[in-house]
């Protein structure tokens, strides 16, 4: 994607505060260099505007070489638990009286007792440029959980918000003794907080809750992807699943930022070359999309680490040794590796399991017969699958271009009647707009805020099981070519 090498054009304001927050920055030792642009980062980035790859991020501003060093971000710089407590005795004695909470639970408390200081905290200029909410899955109501019509998301997105309601309920009585000011003891200031780790901290060594990078943590995210030269040239069958072991690997050959101890700094590099204008791009590692949505609160559309699972017979669980999360399809509808040997396996009958029993491990197709009726069940599952769904793929996909058509309409009354009209189900009684403005005591920007919110998730949700039905309405293609394929030999 390339940028404009510009701030979004709609916020000066923004870009006045960009410029104060690299003063400030340059201040800690953060490679900045005004020589540049107005709004540069050392030599060779900028900080831009990229609409629909990841909003403000980072462009280069002459072509880089994959390998470059980025940035560097002095230890000094970096947001930690260590280096807010040795900031502050009150912090530290009053968290020795708890010493049951979870890493991430410290880093929360501590991110929100900084920022109670408001001004007189150091990192004053860096916490305004932090983004005001966000979309991950523990920020989900009820309306959303439920758009998103599949039951694992939905199980994913509620267990997301019950940890989070229970993190902040264990941690409530420490905040109250740290007097934080009441709107920073609410669970929307804890989401927010959960939020900012979640999405912006980077791994450290010494801290498995990680820390915040100012400047570093500008960068979008791209998916990771296998070396293309790897794989080229093999069309044989069996190798092409080898891939699905190749993702178990890719968290470890993360090589575009880590921390040096030797330069005490947390660095970055180029993971491939740039041309100018184009996002700096960064791996913070391999996720599926309903995990970028848990922790990241955004998807992406072309997803190569994607992983679709539909629901299986207990027995087809239990009678393999793979486990239940390497049973899935990947985004361009082929059944994973372990799928299709679990399958196999399954489809097998019972006395002959045991002596061709390594033809299923080894990933080889069984008989002809085995492969046509693993294949017709896998398209028959599927099929059934996208009919219990309440909307179509059609009508999620007119749905998401309609909520694109939003900001079309003055007046949002409009549009909610518009859709209303072309999407009964989503509007019934417990509408989800309703929802957004059915709040008491909310002034008219407070409830405009509430509701783009809102309509973020939302939307989030309706993409997110768009993408799902779409790869699962892919395998079904798949598995009837494989089957008419095989019939005619
Ligand atoms: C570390 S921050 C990156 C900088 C961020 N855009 C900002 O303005 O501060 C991570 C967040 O950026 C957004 N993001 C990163 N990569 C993205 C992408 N490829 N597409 C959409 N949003 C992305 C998500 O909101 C994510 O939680």
């Amino acid at each position: 994607m390339v940028g404009n090498g510009k701030m979004n054009p709609s916020s000066e304001a923004e870009e006045r505060g960009m410029k104060s927050l690299l003063k400030w920055a340059a201040k800690y030792g953060i490679e900045v260099s005004e020589s540049c642009s107005s709004l540069g980062l050392g030599h060779c980035l900028g900080v831009s505007w990229f609409p629909g790859a990841g909003g403000r991020g980072v462009a280069a501003l002459r072509p880089i070489s994959k390998g470059e060093l980025l940035l560097k971000v002095p230890k000094s710089a970096l947001i930690t638990t260590d280096s807010l407590l040795s900031r502050d005795e009150t912090l530290s004695l009053a968290l020795k009286a708890h010493p049951s909470h979870s890493s991430t639970q410290v880093f929360t408390v501590c991110l929100l007792y900084e920022i109670n200081k408001g001004k007189s905290s150091p990192w004053h200029p860096y916490f305004l440029h932090l983004p005001r909410s966000y979309s991950i899955l523990a920020a989900f109501g009820e309306l959303e959980t439920q758009a998103l019509q599949v039951d694992y998301a939905i199980w994913a997105a509620q267990k997301a918000v019950a940890k989070a309601k229970y993190e902040w309920e264990q941690a409530f009585t420490l905040m109250k003794e740290l007097k934080l000011k009441p709107p920073l003891l609410t669970f929307r200031a804890w989401i927010w907080a959960t939020g900012t780790i979640s999405s912006r901290t980077l791994h450290i060594p010494w801290d498995e809750a990680g820390c915040l990078c100012p400047v570093g943590d500008l960068f979008n995210y791209a998916a990771p992807t296998e070396d293309p030269d790897s794989f080229e040239n093999v069309e044989n069958w069996q190798n092409e699943h080898a891939k699905d072991d190749l993702d178990i690997h890719h968290s470890q050959r993360l090589t575009d930022g880590g921390y040096e101890e030797d330069v005490a700094a947390y660095c970055f590099y180029a993971k491939k070359n740039y041309n100018v204008g184009e996002q700096v791009l960064l791996s913070y590692g391999t996720y599926t999309n309903l995990e970028l949505l848990e922790y990241y609160g955004f998807l992406l559309e072309d997803n190569p680490n994607e992983k679709v699972f539909i629901p299986l017979d207990l027995d087809m669980y239990s009678l393999s040794c793979w486990p239940k999360e390497s049973l899935y399809i990947h985004q361009n509808g082929r059944p994973s590796f372990a799928l299709m040997c679990a399958l196999r396996l399954w489809a097998t009958p019972l006395q002959q399991r045991k002596s061709i029993g390594h033809l299923a491990y080894s990933g080889c197709p069984i008989s002809k017969g085995n492969e046509i009726y693993v294949m017709k069940w896998i398209g028959k599952k599927c099929d059934a699958l996208l009919k219990e769904i309440p909307t179509s793929v059609e009508e999620d996909k007119s749905l998401v271009h309609l909520m694109d058509k939003m900001e079309e309409y003055e007046n949002l009354g409009e549009w909610v009647k518009k859709a209303s009209a072309v999407f009964g189900g989503e509007f019934g009684d417990n509408n989800i707009l309703k929802a957004a403005y059915g709040v008491e005591g909310d002034d008219e920007l407070t409830s405009l805020v509430r509701t783009k919110m809102l309509i973020d998730r939302w939307k989030l949700a309706v993409q997110w099981r768009l993408m799902y039905k779409t790869v699962v309405a892919r395998c079904i293609s798949y598995c009837t070519d494989i089957v008419n394929s095989l019939s005619t030999q």
